[in-house]
This record gives structure tokens, sequence and C-alpha cells, in this order.
């Protein structure tokens, strides 16, 4: 079988320290970087080098020239001194509010969450009336109320917090509410970790993206509201910030006498700073999110292997095949790539169940994702081929197929049962409308009443009763739900189900009832089936091939009773002793440790 083999790039360097927090360099950030740093730096030291932003020339309304660079005001004073002395205005103020803010919504929204109760029902009223309370109006009667003279750019900086940090807080409660009850969080708690220690370590870290966001919005609001007041004539006195620059301008007929130098400069500066600030907070979330934080060859699309459309499916070499995967190469290009599957190869007749074994961490479930296509960057098929044989007699290469034909492909002719499947149910939703929803998409064309029919008869399969129809996952048992996944995966008549580890959470004797189950309706309905476990013996009772796995190769692959009676790699005979027998004494693999069975340390 010809296949087509792309190459494994180079590995990306790793990063390692404090460089492996940084978020990767993108353009984005780069810009925003650049803007907020430039205007920063503008603020900073240019009042430093621009003299005084009051002193007055004789020259009123002067464009842009050598003399005044960015002209005159009308009273002659220079307007890039002015915009210097006004960017440090407003970015103490803009700093200062949304420092403020967000330390006050972290506190109302994270810590009242946490700790429920009174607490968070005091704390959640008080935010709830200042939410109500209309922000700009407040504003301007605060800001009013503090004498003229007494208003300094710190008053201004109170007013918006006090009127800034409600919303946030909102936010923040409804996320924390949803973390609080995570399981982690309950680890950490049954663990005996200290109240502080879990916000902080547990908690604050995924508020990160949220509460960094929300920072850099009061930041804009605060120099935006702080604009407004000082253009209604509610700023500081005595302040240069960029609103007071507009105020002016406004006041001096800027607009009318076309004087554009005088009032355009400080509207540009607030907005390129607004924009530089808000590309930022793009790239904070990699920071945060480790899964975000992709090299970029591994940033596109990778389900494909490029150049296997114009190659073509190749024919199956056993006419009974159904699904035949050619030396498939699966890496995850992280900084130190993972080759996690390499050169496998196997062949799934029609109607057979074929084992695939081997101990954690061997690659079965990403060679599963892959089979189906299913995996995501990092995770990129570097090499191989997966053709599906249909009934029809036409064979698809599935690492060539785009995204609509994907769609249509999966469900309707090879269907997954994931790794912990009874949690895949969504809890709102009804167990008819979860099912019906599969019916819905791939077979528009059938009628209400055919749907339900076949919801209830594909439960029926399974051994639910079909009145648990209108169930929500909540009142089924965990056995139950997995026979819905089951199900589910049954509903479009799939020529291949692969199933990721099905009954891991149940105890043996409902996963006994439930592999009875997969093998009575393999032998009535003729799906295949690749099984995935690391339980080798369970699969030598249900499977007819069986292939074990080991650091992501199939080092044997074999008829299940071959395998059971005379298996021919030491590992399979290691993975086979690691199981007890009630016949004969506890496994070799307990008693040799974690040494190869020849001898070679592992
Ligand atoms: N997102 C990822 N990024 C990097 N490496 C990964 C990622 N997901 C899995 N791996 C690595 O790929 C290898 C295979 O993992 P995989 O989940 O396929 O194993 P498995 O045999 O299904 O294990 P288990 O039985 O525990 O589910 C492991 O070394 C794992 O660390």
């Amino acid at each position: 079988m010809a296949t087509t083999t792309t190459p494994v790039p180079a590995a990306t360097p790793a990063r390692s320290g404090w460089r492996a927090l940084l978020p990767s360099w993108s353009a984005r950030l780069g810009i925003g970087l650049g803007l907020v740093g430039a205007i920063g730096i503008f603020g900073i030291v240019g009042p430093l080098l621009l003299g005084d932003p009051d002193a007055i020339d004789n020259m009123g309304r002067t464009p842009p020239g050598a003399d005044h660079w960015l002209g005159t005001t009308q009273t002659g004073q220079d307007v890039l001194s002015q915009l210097a002395h006004a960017t440090r205005g407003s970015l103490q103020i803009g700093l200062a509010v949304g420092i403020g803010a967000t330390v006050l919504s972290a506190l109302f929204g994270v810590i009242g969450a946490y700790l429920g109760g009174v607490v968070d029902e005091g704390f959640s009223l008080f935010s709830n009336v200042m939410l109500v309370i209309p922000g700009l109006p407040l504003v301007i009667v605060i800001a009013g109320f503090v004498p003229r003279e007494q208003r300094g750019w710190w008053t201004l900086a109170v007013v918006l917090v006090i009127t800034g940090w409600a919303a946030a807080a909102r936010v923040l409660r409804a996320q924390t509410l949803s973390l609080r009850g995570r399981d982690y969080v309950l680890a950490a708690r049954v663990a005996g970790e200290r109240h502080w220690r879990i916000v902080t370590v547990e908690i604050l870290p995924n508020l990160l993206p949220l509460i960094a966001s929300q920072f850099v919005f009061a930041v804009i609001a605060a120099i935006l509201a702080e604009a407004g007041l000082a253009f209604l004539g509610l700023g500081a006195p005595n302040t240069h910030t960029l609103g007071s620059m507009l105020y002016f301008a406004q006041n001096g007929f800027a607009l009318q006498y076309e004087a554009w130098w005088w009032f355009v400069p400080p509207g540009l500066v607030i907005a390129l700073f607004g924009c530089g600030l808000s590309l930022i907070n793009f790239s904070i979330d990699e920071i945060i999110n480790p899964k975000l934080r992709l090299p970029k060859a591994a940033g596109r699309e990778t389900g494909r292997v490029a150049d296997r459309a114009a190659a073509g499916p190749a024919p199956a070499a056993d006419p009974d095949a159904v699904l035949t995967v050619r030396d498939l190469d699966v890496v995850y290009r992280t900084a130190e790539p993972v080759h996690a599957v390499r050169n496998v190869s196997l062949t799934l007749r029609r109607g057979e169940i074929l084992g695939l074994a081997g101990e954690s961490g061997c690659g079965k479930t990403t060679l599963a994702y892959a089979v189906g296509r299913l995996h995501r960057p990092p995770a990129e098929v570097s090499a191989g081929s997966v053709v599906f044989h249909d009934r029809s007699g036409t064979d698809i290469d599935l690492l060539a197929l785009e995204k609509e034909e994907l769609r249509a492909f999966r469900w309707d002719k090879l269907s997954m049962v994931f790794q912990g499947a009874m949690n895949s149910l969504n809890p709102v939703i009804s167990v008819h409308e979860q099912l019906e929803d599969v019916l819905t998409t791939h077979r528009p064309g059938m009628t209400a009443a055919a749907r339900r029919e076949r919801c209830a008869e594909v439960l029926t399969l399974v051994g639910v009763d079909p009145a648990r129809l209108d169930s929500f996952p909540h009142e089924l048992s965990g056995g139950m739900r997995q026979r819905v996944m089951i199900a589910m995966a049954m509903l479009l008549d799939p020529q291949v189900m692969i199933m990721d580890e099905p009954t891991t959470a149940l105890d043996v004797v409902v996963q006994r009832g439930i592999l009875r189950e997969i093998i009575r309706l393999r032998d009535e309905l003729g799906f295949a089936v690749v099984f995935i476990t690391h339980d080798l013996p369970l699969l030598l009772e249900l499977s007819d091939h069986i292939a074990v796995m080991r650091d992501g190769e199939i080092i044997e692959y074999a008829p299940a009773e071959r395998m059971y009676h005379a298996p021919a790699h030491p590992y399979t005979r290691q993975l086979l002793d690691s199981f007890p027998s009630l016949t004969s004494e506890r496994g070799a693999f307990v008693r040799g440790g974690g040494t190869d069975p020849e001898g070679a340390p592992r």
C-alpha cells in the first residue's frame, strides 16, 4: 500500500525558566507592546523634555511647524508639551482607577463567592445596588459635590473607582462560583489547604485572563470617563489630562477654526492606547492557559496529511476490511515534541472486535482520535494513511476529507464512545433531545415521530427502558448514562465504532453487562469495534484480534486466541502476568518491578 509521508519538522526549541511563562511572540503582541510602550514613555519622559505646557508664546493657534511640532493653542501654548503632560495625567488616572476597580471587584466578586453564605449575599447585594445606580449621573454628582479647588486628579480617580467596579465583580463572582465546585478545588480543600492558598493558587490563576481584561477595560473606561468629565468642566483644575485638552480645544473653538492639531492628537493618543492595551490583552490568555501555548507549526488545522488527497486512497489488501490504518505517525508539537503514535498499521474487518491494549500513556487514545480525525493541535498526523472501505464499495481516505465531508462522515459511518463518556451528556438537556440532535443533524428528512421511534429503539437495544427518554442525565445511574452514550453512537447504524475505555468508571458487574451487550449488538448489527483498554484479560474475552501498544508502537498484533495461549512478545507476557490470577501466584510484573522482562531497563 502506497503511503505518503510528511517529514516531521525539526523540534521547536524548548523555552525554559521564566521565559516559558511569557506568551509566544506574535505580531499583535508586538504592536500592542509597541503602542503602549511608546505612549507610556512619551507620558513619562515627554514632560521632562518638552518644558512648561502653560508657557504662553505670543503666537495664537499656529499650525504645526519647526518651532512648535504640533502647533500652538489659541493662547499660544505648545500643543506637544501639553500633550506630553496630558498623557502623563491621563495614564496616572487610568492606572489608579484600573488598579482600584480591579482590587474592589476581585474583593467583592471572588472573596464573596468563595466564602459563600452571608458574606456572599451581602457583597452581592452591595454590588447589585452599585450596578443599578446610573453611573454617569452619579459621577457628575460626586465630582460636582467636591469643591472645584479641592478637586485633584486623585479625587476623580476615587470617584471613577467607586462607580466602576460593580459590573466586573458580578462577572468574577459567577466565574468563581463555577470554579469553587471544580474537582481540583474540592481536592485542595480535602487536602487541608488554607483558604488563602486555595484562592490564590487554585482559583485566581484561572481568573487571571478575566481579571486582566477587566483591568484593561477599567483603564480605558477611566481615561474615557475622565475625558468626558473634563469635557463637561468637571475635571480637576490645574491638572493636564487628555480630557482637559479636549475641553480647552472645544472652548477655544478649535473645530470651527479648523485647528485640527489641537484636538486630533489627544483623541489619537486615547484611541491608540486603548488599541494597544486590547492587543496585549489577547496574548495574556496564553500566559495563563498552557493549552494555548502552541508552537507556530501546530497552530494551524493539522487534521490532514497535506498531500493525501493527490495520492488517493489505497485499495484494501483484505477484501473484508472496513478500516485500514497504515504507517500512522502522530506527533504532539509541544516545545518538546512527543511522538505519541509511531508507524502503526492495523486492519479492522467487518464485524470484528479489535482490541487495543497497552499501559497508560502508550498512545491508545491518541491513535483512536487520529483515526477519527478528532485530534487537535498540538497533535499532528505527520505520516501514514487511514482508509475507510464503505459498504457501497467506495474507499474513503479519512486524512484527505474536507471539513464538511468529515462532518457528514463522522457518526454516520464511524462513531466513537469517549473515555469517561458518561460525563459527556449535557446535564440540562433530556436524553431524548440529546439523541434527537444527532438525527436532526444527519437525517434532516426524518419526521419527529420517526426520530422518537429510533431513539426509543436504540435505548431498548442497549438495555435502557425507553421510558427514560425524557429523563435528564442526573436521573440516570452511571451505567445507564454509559449505555445512553453507546446508544447515541449506534443511532445512525455506523459501520465502525471506536470505544475508548467505555466502561472504566463502572463496577465489574455493570461493566460485564455492557460488554455482553456490545458483543450481542455486534452479532446482531454487524458493526466493527475498535475497543481500547489497558485491561488485556478483558480484551482476551471480548476481541477477535488484539494489538498491544507500547511507547506509541504496536509491538504485537495477533488473534486473541493465539495471544492468550502463546503471546509472542515478552512485553505482552509481562502485561498478562501483571493481572492477578485466581489459580496462580501473584503476577510476575508486580514481583519483577519496572524492569523489562528481557532484563533491559525501561
Ligand atoms: N496535549 C498533549 N500534549 C503533549 N503530549 C500529549 C498530549 N496529550 C497526550 N500527550 C502524550 O501522548 C502520549 C500518549 O497519550 P495517550 O493519551 O494517547 O495515552 P493512552 O495510552 O490513551 O493513556 P491512558 O490509558 O492513560 O488514557 C503520552 O506520552 C502523553 O503524555
